[in-house]
C-alpha cells in the first residue's frame, strides 16, 4: 500500500489518538478537580459544619421521645411542636417559614424545648452556626441604637439563612425587644419567596416570652381548684387569650403587626408547674449528676422541693421558678452529704 493510501488512516488515527489523549487528560483533571473539590468539601464538612447531612438531621422520632421522656407537665407543648416542626420540615414546598411563639412563665421550659429541637436537628444543637439565639437584653441592650440595631439583626439572619436554608432562630425575651427590631424582622416572616434573594421558606422561627404567663397560670389554676385533670386542658383554652395578651398589652410582646398578618403559626402555652413536676426536674438532676442512688432519697428530695418557693399563697399549687433553680439547690444539698468517693474502701493489704 502506497503511504498516500494510509496517510488519510494515519492522520485520523492520530487525531482520534489525540482527541483520546486530550479526552483523558481533560477526564482525569475533571476527575481529580472534582475529587478534590470534593474532599475540599468533605474536609470543611469534618471540621466545622455544612447545611446537610449528618450536620442537619431533622430526627422527628427522638424528638417525640426526647420530649415525652423529658419535658415534665406540658402536654399541650408535645402535640403542637413535634407535628409542626414535622409537617414543616416534611413540606417540599412551605409557603413561609414556622414561626412558633412559647409563652408561660419563668422556669416552665420554654428555652429548654427550643434545646431540645436544636439538638434533633442540628448535630451541634445550640451550638450550631446555623442556630442564632437571640437574647434580647443581651444583644440588644441600649434603645438609644435602635437603628443600628436593626441593620445588625436584619443582617445576621440574612447570612444564617443564606448559609443554610434550614436555620432556626430563636428569640429569648421577646417581650423586651424593642418594637421597631421585632418589625424589622417581619418580612423574613411573611409569604415571600425570597428576601433579599434568599429563601427564607424552610427556617424555623421562635419566639419565647413571659408575656402571657398571669393569664395561662389563672387558667390552670382554675383547672387545679375544680379538680380537673389538667390534661384536659385544650390549646384552644389559650389561644385567643395568648393572641389578645400579644397584641394588646404594652411593652408585651409587640407582635401586633406579626399577629394581624397571621404570621405566628402557633401560640404554644407553658403551664406553670406543680410540685410533682418539679419532683421529676429533682429526681432527673440527681440522675444527670450520677447519684442515682439519692433519686429515692425522699427526705433529700423533699428538702430540695420545700427550699423553692410556691403560688398563689393559699393552695400553694405551682413552682414560681418551675423547674429553674433546681440545679443550684440540689446542688446545695449534694454538697451537704458525702460524695461517693469518700465510700472508698482500702484493702487489708497493699
Ligand atoms: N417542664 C419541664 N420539664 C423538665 N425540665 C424543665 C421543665 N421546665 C424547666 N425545666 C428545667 O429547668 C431549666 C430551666 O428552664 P428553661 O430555661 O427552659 O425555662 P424558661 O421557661 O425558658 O424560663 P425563662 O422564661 O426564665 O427564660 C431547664 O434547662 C430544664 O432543665
Amino acid at each position: 500500500m502506497k503511504i498516500r493510501n494510509i496517510l488519510p488512516l494515519i492522520l485520523l488515527f492520530w487525531s482520534s489518538n489525540g482527541e483520546i489523549i486530550s479526552l483523558l487528560t481533560g477526564t482525569a483533571i475533571a476527575i481529580s478537580g472534582g475529587a478534590f473539590w470534593a474532599f475540599k468539601k468533605h474536609l470543611k464538612c469534618r471540621l466545622y459544619e455544612c447545611c446537610e447531612e449528618p450536620d442537619i438531621k431533622f430526627d422527628h422520632h427522638r424528638l417525640d421521645s426526647d420530649i415525652a421522656n423529658m419535658l415534665y407537665g406540658q402536654h399541650l407543648v408535645k402535640d403542637v411542636v413535634v407535628n409542626s416542626i414535622k409537617s414543616h420540615w416534611f413540606n417540599d414546598n412551605p409557603r413561609k417559614p414556622l414561626v412558633l411563639s412559647f409563652h408561660g412563665y419563668t422556669g416552665s421550659g420554654k428555652n429548654f424545648v427550643a434545646e431540645i429541637i436544636a439538638n434533633n436537628t442540628f448535630r451541634l444543637g445550640l451550638r450550631s452556626s446555623f442556630v442564632q439565639h437571640i437574647v434580647a437584653t443581651v444583644d440588644y441592650p441600649d434603645k438609644t441604637k435602635i437603628h443600628d440595631y436593626q441593620i445588625e439583626l436584619r443582617q445576621r439572619i440574612l447570612s444564617t439563612a443564606q448559609k443554610c436554608g434550614r436555620a432556626m432562630f430563636i428569640f429569648d425575651e421577646t417581650d423586651k425587644l424593642p418594637e421597631q427590631l421585632l418589625g424589622s424582622i417581619k418580612p423574613f416572616l411573611d409569604y415571600y419567596t425570597t428576601v433579599s434573594n434568599v429563601d427564607f421558606r424552610r427556617n424555623i422561627f421562635i419566639f419565647l416570652s413571659n408575656k402571657g404567663g398571669g393569664k395561662i397560670a389563672e387558667i390552670t389554676l382554675n383547672q387545679y381548684e375544680n379538680e380537673y385533670p389538667r390534661e384536659e386542658l385544650k390549646l384552644e383554652s389559650f389561644e385567643r387569650d395568648l393572641m389578645s395578651f400579644s397584641f394588646n398589652e404594652k411593652g408585651g410582646l409587640q407582635m401586633s403587626e406579626l399577629i394581624s398578618n397571621h404570621l405566628i403559626d402557633h401560640f404554644i402555652p407553658f403551664l406553670p408547674l406543680q410540685r410533682e413536676h418539679v419532683r421529676k426536674c429533682v429526681e432527673a438532676y440527681l440522675r444527670k449528676r450520677g447519684r442515682n442512688d439519692l433519686v429515692s432519697n425522699v427526705e433529700l428530695v423533699e428538702r430540695v422541693l420545700n427550699s423553692l418557693q410556691y403560688f398563689p399563697p393559699d393552695s400553694k399549687a405551682f413552682s414560681s421558678s418551675g423547674c429553674k433553680r433546681v440545679d443550684a439547690k440540689a446542688d446545695l444539698e449534694l454538697a451537704k452529704i458525702r460524695p461517693i468517693a469518700s465510700y472508698r474502701q482500702f484493702d487489708d493489704e497493699l
